[in-house]
């Protein structure tokens, strides 16, 4: 059994004042590619926000493995450092240059005041980041000017760029360039493989999620209804994850959990 990056138990999340997570338990394991999938309005970014910390719980536990609960005092800190996120809006500051956006994720590294250039080191870090995601020849352009795919990568490299031990993204192909997606996917793969990086991604698309997931979460209506492997999520889950009236999928509760 491995072990686990994140151990959530009992979660539960209000956003304005609403449930829209309820009690989530599930493992995280270290060293492999979860998948959390579901229809839109799920909860499947506010699982996220949770698990990075920027989204409080309601109620229950986060429990990241080495540090402790993530409420008590100085973990979160430790938790930030050795955490990226790739956000699904990209949240890039347009007037900056893809190059200077991706260093930004080295923010933490030096002083918030510093006005000095960015040392040689880290700029060949943050340059060989947008390499990996096939963007150098862009690294002075201004992030305003790129297109969402463009920007969608420029949020990857800069997520890459911090060398976390994990990484969370929320539906980061989600306006890359069909044709790239199965490319970015593979360096997701190798990054995990090859760094032992525990990876959480958001998915929509189930084609994608499948061959590259070694845990699928599937949530609907802010609850776990499918926990298990990509070879367990057969038509039949696929088909109570995104197709089921509310009632069929409450008789169903939740399987493989
Ligand atoms: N900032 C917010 N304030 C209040 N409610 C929110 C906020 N963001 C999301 N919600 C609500 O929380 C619920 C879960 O939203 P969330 O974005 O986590 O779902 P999702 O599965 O990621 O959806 P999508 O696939 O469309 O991105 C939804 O009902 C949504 O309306």
């Amino acid at each position: 059994m491995r072990r686990s990056a994140v151990s959530i138990h009992d979660l539960s999340v209000s956003r304005s004042q609403r449930l829209v997570l309820q009690e989530i338990t599930c493992t995280i394991p270290v060293g492999m590619i979860t998948a959390i999938v579901g229809p839109s309005g799920a909860g499947k970014s506010t699982l996220i926000g949770a698990i990075n910390g920027l989204i409080p719980a309601a109620d229950g536990t986060i429990i990241v493995s080495g540090l402790g609960r993530l409420t008590a005092p100085g973990v979160m800190r430790k938790h930030c450092r050795q955490t990226a996120t790739v956000f699904q809006e990209h949240a890039l500051i347009d007037r900056l240059s893809a190059l200077d956006n991706v260093l930004l994720g080295l923010a933490d590294s030096r002083h918030p005041l510093s006005f000095l250039p960015w040392p040689r080191a880290l700029q060949r870090r943050a340059a060989e980041a947008l390499a990996s995601v096939d963007l150098l020849h862009r690294a002075a352009e201004r992030v305003g000017r790129l297109s969402g795919g463009e920007r969608q990568r420029v949020g990857l490299a800069r997520a890459l760029v911090r060398e976390p031990r994990l990484l969370l993204a929320d539906e980061p192909f989600a306006s890359v360039d069909p044709a790239l997606v199965q490319r970015f996917a593979g360096m997701l793969r190798r990054l995990v493989v090859e760094r032992g990086v525990t990876l959480v991604i958001v998915l929509h698309q189930m084609e994608t999620a499948r061959p590259l997931a070694d845990r699928i979460i599937g949530l609907v209506d802010g609850r776990i209804r499918f926990n298990g492997s990509p070879r367990e999520f057969d038509a039949a889950a696929e088909f109570r994850l995104f197709h089921a009236s509310p009632t069929k999928r409450e008789k169903n509760g939740c399987f493989n959990a």
